[in-house]
Formats: C-alpha cells, sequence, structure tokens
C-alpha cells in the first residue's frame, strides 16, 4: 500500500481493517486535492478557480437511510421513535464488507476536528474514496495544526463509499443507500450517495449524541456576534437562512449550521459553511457569492456554462445546488469558532403558508413551544401547477440529526435561556401577501433590518402587539421596514383566506404538538396557539 501525506503512522488505514487497498493520501492540502479529484474525472475546474462536482442520484440528505446501531449502551438513550435501529452484527458486516469493497482502490483521509471548544472537541478521521469528498470535508470542519497530525487519535472516524451498493437483505438497511452511526465506538458508514452534506451531518449527529451528557446543548443554528460581545444563535430547518443571515457584515461568523452551548458560552462545531446557491445574487448575498468566484470553494450540483461559468439559476439537477468553502473566505468570520453566551436567540420558520409575522417575541415558555415543535414549510418549488405548501415539524429545528428524546435538548435549553436571561425572537423568512402562489418570499432586505433591530436592543423598546392567532408580541412599526408587512393579515387581499389559512395552521401545530404535551409544563403547554383568542 503506496502512502503519502503527513499523518500519524501508528494508525494508518492498514491498522483499521483497509487490508488490501492501493493507495492513501492523508491531509493533502486543496491545491493537490483538485488536481486528483480533476485527474480522476471526479469534478471540473470553474472559470473563477471554485471545484465543481456533481452527486448523480442523491442531490440531498437521505434521512430515511439513517441508522443507529442498537446496543447495550446506546439501547436506554437512544429517541428510538425517530431514530432507526441497526444490529451491532448488521453494523458489522456492512463495516466488513465496506473494507473489503475498498481492496484495490485509492483513498483519502483527514484528519480534522469537531467542536472548536478543546474542552469538547471530537478529533474525527473521514476516509473517502473521492478525492472531491476530501476537499469537501478539509472545507467543512476545523483543521488542526499540521504540527499536530503526527499524533493524530481520532475518536470518530467516518468512512464513505459512495460505490458501495448496500443490500438491504444483508445489512437489514432499506435501499443501497445507508448511513449507519455506531455511536459506542466511533464509526459511520456511508455507502451509496455521493451527497457531501452527509459527512458533515454525521458528525453533527455523534456530537449531539455525546455533548447532553456532559451538559452541554448541541444546537442545529449558525451564530454570530456584534462588536460588543453580543452574540446571537439562530436556530433553524433547512432552508429557512441560517446561512445566508449569520453572514452580516457588521457582524462576526461563528459559524452557518451547529454549534455548542456549554460552560463557556458557543461553539462551532465546524471550520467551514455550506451555503445553499440556487437563485444566489452577489447584491443580496455578496460574501457568499463571493466564495464561489475563488479557488478553494467546492461547488456541488451547480450547472456550469460552455465557458465553465457557473449558472445560479439553473436548477436542472437539483434546487438543493451548494457551494462549501471554509470559514475564513467569509470576511469578518471567527478565527476561534468561539463566542460568549448568546444574548439573543432567533428562531428561522419559512412559512409558506403567510400566516406568521416577519418578527415576534417570545417568552420563555413560546421560545420552549416553538422549539419542539421546530415548525417550517417546504414548497413543491419544481412542480408545476402546485401551490399548496407542506407543513414541516422536525423537533428541535433538527430531527433528523438527534439521537436523543427532544426533551433531554429542550430542558438543556430552557436551563441555559433562564440562566442567561437569553431574548427570543422568532423570524419568519417564509412568505408575506399570501400563501406561496400568491404572495411573495419575504425580502431579505427587510428580514435583516429586523435582526438587526432585534439584535441591537431597539426593537424590544417598540410597541408590540399580541398576534391574535400565536399569542406572542409583534412590533407594530420598525424604523426602516415598511410597516405594513409586520401584520400578516393586512398584507392578504383576501382577510377570509388569511384566517382560514391561520386556522389551518393552528391545528396542525396543535395535532404536532400533542406528542410533547406529557414532557412539558403547563406554562409550555399554554404557548399554544389559539388559546389565547379563546381565552379572552
Ligand atoms: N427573507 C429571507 N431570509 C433568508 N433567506 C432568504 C430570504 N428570502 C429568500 N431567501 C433564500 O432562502 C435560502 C435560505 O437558505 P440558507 O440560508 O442556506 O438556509 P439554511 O442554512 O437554514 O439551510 C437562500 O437561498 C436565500 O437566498
Ligand atoms: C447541510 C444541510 O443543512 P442546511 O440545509 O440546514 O444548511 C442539509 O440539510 O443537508
Ligand atoms: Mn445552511
Amino acid at each position: 500500500m503506496e502512502t503519502f501525506g503527513v499523518h500519524n503512522q501508528a494508525i494508518e488505514l492498514a491498522t483499521i481493517g483497509f487490508s488490501d487497498v492501493r493507495s492513501v493520501r492523508y491531509n493533502l492540502s486543496a491545491a493537490l486535492l483538485y488536481e486528483e479529484s480533476i485527474r480522476r474525472g471526479e469534478a471540473e475546474l470553474t472559470a473563477q478557480g471554485a471545484l465543481r462536482a456533481t452527486t448523480g442520484q442523491h442531490t440531498g440528505r437521505s434521512p430515511r437511510d439513517k441508522f443507529v446501531v442498537r446496543d447495550e449502551n446506546t439501547d436506554g438513550q437512544i429517541w428510538w421513535d425517530n431514530n432507526k435501529p441497526m444490529s451491532p452484527e448488521h453494523f458489522a458486516l456492512l463495516h466488513k464488507d465496506m473494507l473489503a469493497h475498498a481492496a484495490g482502490k485509492d483513498l483519502f483521509v483527514q484528519d480534522l476536528v469537531g467542536g472548536a471548544d478543546a474542552g469538547h472537541a471530537l478529533p474525527t478521521r473521514v476516509v473517502t474514496e473521492f478525492a472531491w469528498h476530501s476537499l469537501f470535508i478539509r472545507n467543512l470542519l476545523i483543521r488542526p495544526k499540521a504540527e499536530t497530525l503526527a499524533s493524530f487519535a481520532p475518536k470518530l472516524t467516518i468512512i464513505d463509499l459512495p460505490s458501495f451498493k448496500a443490500d438491504p437483505e444483508r445489512y437489514g438497511c432499506r435501499t443501497e443507500t445507508v448511513i449507519a452511526c455506531d455511536l459506542t465506538n466511533g464509526i459511520v458508514l456511508i455507502a451509496g450517495t455521493s451527497y457531501a452534506g452527509e459527512m458533515k451531518k454525521s458528525v453533527f449527529t455523534v456530537l449531539n449524541y455525546l455533548l447532553p451528557a456532559k451538559g452541554v446543548m448541541p444546537m442545529h443554528c449558525s451564530a454570530n456576534v456584534g462588536p460588543a460581545g453580543d452574540a446571537a444563535v439562530f436556530f433553524g430547518l433547512s432552508g429557512t437562512g441560517k446561512t445566508t443571515l449569520s453572514a452580516d457584515p457588521a457582524r462576526t461568523l461563528i459559524g452557518d449550521d451547529e454549534h455548542g452551548w456549554g460552560e463557556n458560552g458557543i461553539f462551532n462545531f465546524e471550520g467551514g459553511c455550506y451555503a445553499k446557491t440556487i437563485r444566489l445574487s452577489a447584491e443580496a448575498e455578496p460574501e457568499i457569492y463571493a466564495t464561489t468566484q475563488r479557488f478553494g470553494t467546492v461547488l456541488e450540483n451547480v450547472v456550469l456554462n460552455e465557458n465553465r461559468e457557473p449558472d445560479f439559476d439553473d436548477a436542472s439537477l437539483t434546487e438543493n445546488t451548494r457551494c462549501a468553502y471554509p470559514m475564513d473566505f467569509i470576511p469578518n468570520a471567527s478565527e476561534t469558532g468561539l463566542a460568549p453566551h448568546p444574548k439573543t436567540i432567533i428562531m428561522l420558520t419559512a412559512d409558506a403558508f403567510g400566516v406568521m409575522p416577519p418578527i415576534a417575541k417570545l417568552t420563555p415558555d413560546q421560545a420552549m413551544y416553538h422549539f419542539l415543535s421546530g415548525y417550517t414549510a417546504k414548497v413543491a418549488g419544481t412542480e408545476k401547477g402546485v401551490t399548496e405548501p407542506e407543513a414541516t415539524f422536525s423537533t428541535c429545528f433538527g430531527a433528523p440529526f438527534m439521537p436523543r428524546h427532544p426533551a433531554e435538548y429542550g430542558n438543556l435549553l430552557k436551563e441555559l435561556i433562564g440562566r442567561h436571561g437569553v431574548e427570543c425572537w422568532l423570524v419568519n423568512t417564509g412568505w408575506t401577501g399570501g400563501a406561496y402562489g400568491i404572495g411573495k418570499r419575504m425580502p431579505i432586505k427587510a428580514t435583516r433590518a429586523l435582526l438587526t433591530a432585534a439584535l441591537s436592543g431597539e426593537l424590544a423598546k417598540v410597541e408590540l402587539r399580541a398576534d391574535p392567532n400565536f399569542g406572542f408580541a409583534v412590533p407594530v412599526a420598525v424604523e426602516g421596514v415598511d410597516t405594513g408587512i409586520l401584520d400578516p393579515r393586512s398584507t392578504w387581499a383576501d382577510k377570509q383566506a388569511y384566517d382560514a389559512q391561520a386556522e389551518k395552521l393552528i391545528s396542525m401545530f396543535i395535532a404536532n404538538f400533542a406528542k410533547f404535551e406529557n414532557h412539558v409544563d403547563g406554562g409550555v403547554r399554554d404557548a399554544a396557539p389559539g388559546i389565547k383568542v379563546a381565552a379572552e
């Protein structure tokens, strides 16, 4: 077996079961990974110097193909209603067959870290079949200092072999795609998908399992910090604006997707960002746009024209086009990934029903209600004639990544919000002036202006009114923002249609929350929508 690159000789791949691999390239830099990716025909250079790859059939995550090994350690810890169990025997067989599948192949290894707080860091080794996956994960996670690589000791190993097709009969999985997590031994196996996001969200899943046991709250959120040390976190499901809104020239970016909240404040799990690029505009998102026009960034499923220039309006491969870049490609990004205890929590939702106001102040009970609900709405987007949005309730704003019961995360968050006196806001980045199909998406400019006012403390001083459906407090007027958009009902031409839509959304919230009723106290139950109206 030929090996290249600096690494810990004591834990070469040969020592962890890869006996017949042809070559292993450890910790290659971006330039070398570009050369390897292009030479192998995995990816192409863009006109501006980014590296572009496509992923074939899978252009997003495969949550239904994700499994957690059920053993005596995990059995009592995992929320099995939300996680699919895999037997240790099935996992061992899958592991063995994947090791055998690697025979004769050239593999790539990156030794990286998940978790910027040294006290909670998870050294992670990522073994990939594709050179471009090696660059992706090198961009996304924290790169340890070069001089530490020779003694690197991973606590998590990810084996990512997209060309391995899993046999459901043999491994107890669902399709030929599988993401199998052995939380006890720190091994994640990824097969049958080339979507690079699976790797980063696997690290997140493992940290979401490990950290609550240490009293640290893991969060599916972006984070930034103002000049006065006023940190903010932005919870939200995919597409709600975590990445877009955390890139703010007036604030230092901490991270765009995954953070922990521990005794010293908040810390990024990652060392890079993974932004959506569909219809990306230089005007609305200048910092993110700039990352796509340079060496080092990975473009995933972005269509290139004949001059190899990206066409961000082309959704022919997927709506979920992406770019992946290290943190320092964003000007004003933190070098440490650390920030003080947050002053503000923003819960983002993209309400395609157009019912929710663009911003609302939440009491701690309302914050807990909305955290456990995890509401957003999906739009069909590409399907013609589909005007009806689909509600999604994903608890903790990230159910696919949460191995433990939501009450564990909820209780941790509640305690931290109380202890640090955190202000909470709900922000709707979705539709205004009608539901999807009739109204339009909230202008990014308006959302940014409202966030700036909330984060500066200015919004806490303005007059607030209670939303008749949800009970939370909505600003009546905000300087620099069109007053009309603050009251969603007033933006609808047809008020009866608004009321009917609101009623529908409320009943979905109530039906969804039934499973949490016995896990929360009366205050949180009373934060449900509709209740206030009925009582008055
Ligand atoms: N008002 C808005 N706020 C935030 N994003 C918006 C808004 N309007 C449109 N968008 C678009 O929605 C998408 C939000 O995606 P992103 O920030 O990547 O979400 P997340 O990181 O939460 O998955 C981006 O493509 C952005 O351009
Ligand atoms: C990487 C992802 O996260 P997000 O969409 O929240 O940015 C994903 O869902 O694949
Ligand atoms: Mn994101």
